[in-house]
């Protein structure tokens, strides 16, 4: 399994990502710096989390407009594997890849704890290795995953099964719409998520209950 992870200005966990990708699946992902043009031939894209161009504008906004992301964008659509986590989320959620936006935090404050999360479909790249309806620990650190988007959207989000992740047990830390930490795309080739699961595979990291996620990647 290829991997590529982009890296932006003020990208700050992309070692974490390519760490995680490299032991569990046994490959070195390739770093990808924003100002290429054009992705290595690669079987997933991971846009990782951090500050890209400081959280100007909003989240995510300047890095979805840098040349790397035309091509991802492109290849995307014709049906390469992107997971975007955290401010990868916000990246590509902005690029167009995914609906809704993500907002403020409703307290305005930023989070940095632990959250339970549940996962909602299991029939994704990210997820197969997981039962249906398994909550993990898994720790979140973001100013804007406020996950919002309009009625109709949220209907179709619902309706086709595509929240991938939803916050479980009360510990929504942002406010985001029916509890929503992540989505994926109509055919399920992009998922984006707001929590770091990269941060909880390592018995170092205290548990290790997100490593599935990434097994999953080996049969997907
Ligand atoms: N850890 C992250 O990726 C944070 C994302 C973004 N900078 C925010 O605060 O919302």
């Amino acid at each position: 399994m290829k991997s590529a992870v982009v890296v932006f200005p003020g990208i700050n966990r992309e070692r974490d990502m390519m760490l995680a990708l490299e032991s569990v699946t046994g490959s070195r992902p390739v770093s990808v710096w924003h100002t290429e043009t054009e992705l290595p031939k690669v079987d997933l894209v991971v846009v990782p989390g951090g500050f890209s161009y400081g959280d100007y504008l909003r989240c995510g906004a300047i890095a979805a407009r840098s040349p790397i992301m035309q091509d991802i964008r492109a290849k995307a659509l014709k049906g390469l594997k992107v997971l975007g986590v955290c401010n990868g989320f916000q990246i590509i959620t902005e690029a167009g890849l995914l609906p809704g936006v993500l907002v403020r935090n409703k307290d305005l404050r930023f989070v940095c704890r632990q959250v339970k999360l549940k996962v909602e479909n299991n029939q994704t790249f990210f997820t197969n290795k997981v039962a249906r309806g398994t909550i993990v620990s898994c720790p979140v650190a973001h100013g804007e995953g406020n996950y919002i988007c309009d009625p109709e959207t949220l209907k179709r989000l619902e309706g086709d099964n595509r929240v991938v992740f939803r916050y479980a047990e009360n510990t929504n830390p942002n406010g985001a719409l029916n509890d929503i930490a992540g989505i994926m795309n109509e055919s399920g080739t992009v998922i984006g998520m707001m929590p770091h699961p990269e941060n909880m595979i390592e018995p170092l990291h205290g548990r290790t209950d997100c490593r599935p996620l990434f097994e999953s990647l080996l049969a997907a």
